[in-house]
């Protein structure tokens, strides 16, 4: 694959593809370098003094790290003045952020997670940023918290960067997914695969096992059978995965496929899930489904998810499409 840029890459999605317009390919590259600056601050470890708790709580009542509020805090001054943007929202931040008046406004409305995998910072495993793009609604100037609430199909691109051995910044513009790789001399992202496909079928699941006596009967069905292997009603072995930080379990299955599972489960039953619809559910099914895969909250896809809240969280099925169909059909059988 010859040496091609992220913005090489983006001008020709706009040129070429005319699938984008100039300010949305602006964001995206704003996004990206805001990621490089997070990737460093995080290479930086215990000698950057980044480690740790931030010994404050965001609105989910968790406990922020210091890389949590570090990474928003990179990604809020980076898109604040840039002119492609109506708002912003953040897991970290209770509401939307508007661009102040002294800096133009656009016409896009991003989310995004800050920092994904948050327990395996101070372990150094791999963690993330994951993000969203809307567009704002026509004639809104000062959009609120109801502009955000926009199904995943409105997404005009959604994204995710993996902070881990390399820096890989994860991308769809709703023309197949591509790859890049953090070039640390050159400074630049470079595409090193493109139009990525999941695998339909696979051996190899993820969920958090340690939650299995709070599931709901389809997913303690469906798992049985996986764990059962050959010996059970799938007749074949699976392997089990879980680095507990979504960007890295998500992009081994697009890597080589399998399924991710965040279930609702009786743990919480007021919560539908642990994981957020906006920022995290959104925009990896909008990549999975592009390269493929399916995504479903185990009833309906979830791009078809109506939101009613900012911060709402929801049942994650994901990957590879026979897989996430059979345990969805789990869901809908009677009894
Ligand atoms: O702690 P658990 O139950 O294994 O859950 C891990 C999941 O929670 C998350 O860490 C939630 O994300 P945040 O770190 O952004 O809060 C996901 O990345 C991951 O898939």
């Amino acid at each position: 694959m010859s040496h091609i840029s992220l913005t090489r890459y983006l001008i020709d999605e706009q040129y070429q593809a005319r699938r984008i317009q100039p300010d949305l390919r602006l964001l995206i590259e704003v996004v990206a370098r805001a990621c490089k600056a997070i990737s460093v601050a995080i290479g930086k470890g215990a000698l950057g003094n980044v480690l740790g708790s931030a010994d404050a709580e965001n609105v989910q009542g968790e406990v922020q790290k210091k890389l949590d509020v570090i990474a928003n805090e990179i990604l809020l001054e980076a898109n604040e003045w840039g002119g492609h943007l109506a708002a912003l929202a953040s897991e970290e931040l209770e509401h939307p952020s508007p661009i102040p008046n002294r800096y133009p406004k656009g016409e896009y409305l991003l989310l995004f997670d800050p920092l994904d995998g948050s327990s395996n910072i101070d372990v150094n495993v791999s963690v993330g940023t994951i993000f969203s793009v809307l567009r704002c609604p026509e004639g809104v100037t000062d959009p609120d918290e109801s502009d955000f609430l926009q199904p995943g199909t409105r997404q005009v691109a959604a994204g995710y960067a993996v902070y881990g051995p390399s820096t890989l910044l994860v991308l769809t513009v709703g023309d197949g997914v591509a790859v890049f790789t953090l070039d640390r001399e050159q400074g630049s992202f470079v595409l090193t695969a493109d139009r990525v496909q999941i695998p339909a079928d696979t051996r190899e699941f993820a969920i958090n096992m340690s939650n299995q006596r709070w599931w709901q009967p389809p997913v303690q069905r469906y798992v049985s059978e996986l764990v059962a292997g050959r010996d059970g009603p799938r007749g074949v072995d699976f392997n089990m995965r879980w680095v507990a930080s979504m960007v890295a379990d998500v992009h081994r299955i697009l890597s080589r496929g399998g399924i991710f599972m965040y279930p609702r489960d009786n743990k919480d039953p007021a919560k539908a899930g642990r994981l957020r619809l906006m920022y995290e559910a959104n925009p990896m099914a909008m990549i999975v489904e592009q390269a493929g895969g399916a995504a479903t909250d185990g009833h309906q896809r979830l791009l078809d998810v109506q939101p009613t809240g900012l911060h709402q969280r929801i049942a994650v099925f994901l990957g590879s499409r026979n897989e996430v169909e059979r345990v969805t059909a789990y869901h809908h059988e009677p009894g």
